[in-house]
């Protein structure tokens, strides 16, 4: 079945309620006046992000370039679309483009698709060194960001009676 949208005019606006229920409110005319103006799209692609919430896609940039002086990407830039073409993650603020990379990704690719458009700092952290960040992600940096949100609240790691590992402790 394809995917459908219901076309809205000024008075007539489809709800689920008056096809479930069929309520007096609700005559059999605007019914089938409903279902004349469902508009059958079988193929997902075609459903266009609009130009203003699309998100733009930039050039990997040279990894001697220091963090500071990526271009700057607006969080709404990264989160309007995620279904957006480019595969964006957020580590500490900096943009990657994943894209490419998430076929290659030792760790998988479904784990990085998983984190499409939105922070994944700590739990990149907890898989990956600063080598393999330096090595692997520095040639994937397109921007920097602020305020894209983590969706998993980080829960602290602890051996003993002291935290483990904690990031800026390299
Ligand atoms: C810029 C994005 C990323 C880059 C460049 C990257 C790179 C890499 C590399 C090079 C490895 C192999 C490391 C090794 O063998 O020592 C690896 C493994 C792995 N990565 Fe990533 N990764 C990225 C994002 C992520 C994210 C967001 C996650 C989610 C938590 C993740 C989870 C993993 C896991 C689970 C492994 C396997 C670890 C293991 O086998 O011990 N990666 N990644």
């Amino acid at each position: 079945m394809g995917w459908m949208r219901a076309q809205r005019n000024d008075r007539k606006v489809l709800c689920a309620q008056s096809i479930a229920s069929a309520s007096p409110c609700d005559s059999k005319d605007k019914l089938a006046s409903d279902q004349q103006n469902r508009v059958h799209i079988e193929d997902i692609s075609t459903l266009q992000t609009p130009k203003h919430l699309q998100c733009p896609t930039l050039p990997f940039v040279s990894t001697s370039t220091p963090n500071a002086d990526l271009p700057f990407l607006p969080a709404t830039a990264i989160t309007a679309s995620p279904t957006h073409n480019q595969l964006y993650i957020v580590i500490d603020n900096i943009v990657y483009n994943c894209s490419s990379f998430v076929d290659e990704h030792p760790g998988g690719g479904q784990v990085i698709e998983s984190f499409r458009a939105q922070d994944c700092s700590w739990q990149f952290w907890r898989f990956h060194s600063k080598d393999v960040m330096q090595a692997w992600g520095q040639p994937l940096r397109v921007a920097r960001t602020e305020g894209v949100t983590n969706r998993w609240k980080e829960r602290p790691r602890w051996v003993g009676l002291r935290r483990f590992r904690d990031r800026d402790e390299g």
